[in-house]
């Protein structure tokens, strides 16, 4: 495995976590995951303004949102079905490098195209923060900002490029993050241009 690089405290970086083949693998697990839940634009709560990023999860409850809020619930906003089944592959990640003894519950699947972005915010519609976020990008290459809890606290910029994972927990667990900018051309992996980041989540409380 290669060695993480700890951002700032509770803020870890593995570079290439995944080789070209696992990424392949991957890339093809979602394909499956995308055909039983296909990518859907979010809205926003109250504007509806839609999401640039599109969006699907696997396992048993998925984020959304749309005007009435954001949430987890167990089936997809569009087609009503329930989520696919987190992938193997990921699940053997969480293992690997969360540290935490209980598995994730929902794994949130982005996609951004060439263009797109997301905002600095934190991921607080869990309930269980005593569990990190664990990350893992595919395709273009994004600059990534991480900073405190504070909105206005300092931020550090790093490249997320395809095959990498990222967690953070601990007293990062509810840092500002987002994402800048996705470099177009950076990856061959994807069949269309753009980027592909999974985040695993444990939503409640074991
Ligand atoms: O795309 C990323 O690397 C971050 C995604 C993210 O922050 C989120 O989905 O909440
Ligand atoms: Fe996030």
């Amino acid at each position: 495995m290669t060695q993480a690089l700890e951002l700032r405290p509770g803020v870890l970086h593995w570079p290439g976590y995944l080789d070209r083949p696992a990424q392949e693998a991957l890339a093809a697990a979602l394909r499956e995951v995308a055909r039983e839940a296909p990518f859907y634009t979010p809205r926003m709560p109250r504007t509806g303004k839609p999401f640039s990023v599109r969006m699907t999860n696997c396992g048993p409850l998925g984020w959304v949102s749309d005007e009435t809020g954001y949430r987890y619930q167990p089936t997809h906003p569009e087609t009503g079905r329930p989520w696919p089944r987190i992938p193997a592959a990921l699940m053997e990640a969480w293992q690997a490098l969360a540290g935490y003894p209980h598995p994730p519950e929902a794994c949130l699947v982005n996609f951004y195209g060439p263009g797109t972005r997301m905002g600095l915010h934190q991921d607080r519609d869990e309930e269980d923060f005593d569990a990190p976020v664990l990350s893992l990008s595919l395709g273009d290459t994004a600059l990534f900002r991480i900073g405190g809890t504070g909105r206005r606290d300092p931020t550090v910029s790093l490249r997320l490029a395809s095959g990498d994972a990222l967690l953070f927990g601990g007293p990062a667990r509810l840092a500002f993050h987002g994402i800048d900018r996705i470099m177009p051309g950076t990856s061959t992996l994807l069949r269309e241009p753009g980027r592909i980041n999974l985040t695993l989540r444990r939503v409640t409380r074991p």
